[in-house]
């Protein structure tokens, strides 16, 4: 995943259906859209409108009906399962609004977990592990657990697990959702410095104080991208 001139994400006319019995919801109606390296895109939108369905498609979680989505060039619909979960560890990093820390596990070793699952060395680990910790300011608590953290530190160390294999492309799920302001405000300060270092970073939120951190807003509804640009107007 080294082509600079292949965007990262290419996606063209996506659809995607919820079968639950007889109703059917169709969560994705038709999305374009293209995320360059080094892009901070924030998706908004209102509830149900398909925000975390296309967050999980991105990330190889969850896959489509129709349409095509390029990961780097990658045609997405090609991949075996094995492979997927390959990519989805190698290249893909993932920040969620509840943490999912392992509370039973130091904070060294929750972000040291993706590089266990890549079989790295114990050096190599160390090394990675303190220098992404170092990346939230969190070295510190290197040994704490997470119930011993505020919930801003635990969702820093949740983005220094989600850096700390390198990926391509961070994808992060309404990461201030469980925190008050002023933690919200430490975590978005914290993707805003990862991003002015480079990191793609495709994150979903409510809160039109931190979509307009992003240097692109998507506005979706009823599943469709219905604004797309560097300054939306939210109603
Ligand atoms: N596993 C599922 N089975 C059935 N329907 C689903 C499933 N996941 C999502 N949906 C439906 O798809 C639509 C889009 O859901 P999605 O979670 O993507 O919305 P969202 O914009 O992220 O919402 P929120 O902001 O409330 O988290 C919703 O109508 C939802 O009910």
């Amino acid at each position: 995943m080294t082509e600079q001139l292949i965007p990262l994400v290419q996606v063209d006319d996506l659809h995607k259906e919820f079968r639950q019995g007889n109703i059917a919801t169709l969560a994705l109606q038709g999305i374009s859209l293209q995320i360059q390296r080094g892009d901070f895109v924030a998706i908004t939108g209102p509830s149900g409108c398909g925000k975390s369905t296309l967050l999980n498609v991105l990330g190889l979680l969850d896959s489509f009906d129709s349409g095509s989505y390029q990961l780097s060039g990658i045609d997405t619909s090609t991949l075996t399962v094995d492979q997927r979960s390959k990519i989805r560890n190698k290249h893909i990093g993932f920040v969620f609004q509840s943490f999912n820390l392992i509370d039973s596990m130091t904070v060294f070793d929750n972000v040291a977990l993706p590089l266990l699952h890549r079989g790295c060395g114990k050096a190599e680990v160390a090394e990675k592990v303190e220098h992404a910790l170092s990346a939230v300011d969190m070295a510190h608590r290197s040994a704490f657990y997470p119930n011993q953290l505020s919930g801003g530190q635990q969702q820093r160390i949740a983005i220094a697990r989600a850096l700390v294999g390198s990926p391509d492309l961070l994808l992060v799920d309404e990461p201030t959702g469980n925190l008050d302001s002023k933690n919200g405000d430490a975590v978005m300060q914290m993707l805003q410095k990862l991003h002015q270092q480079g990191t793609t970073i495709v994150m979903v939120t409510h809160d039109h104080r931190y979509s307009r951190c992003a240097s692109r807003q998507i506005q979706l509804l009823d599943g469709q991208i219905i604004a797309s640009g560097q300054k939306l107007e939210v109603a």
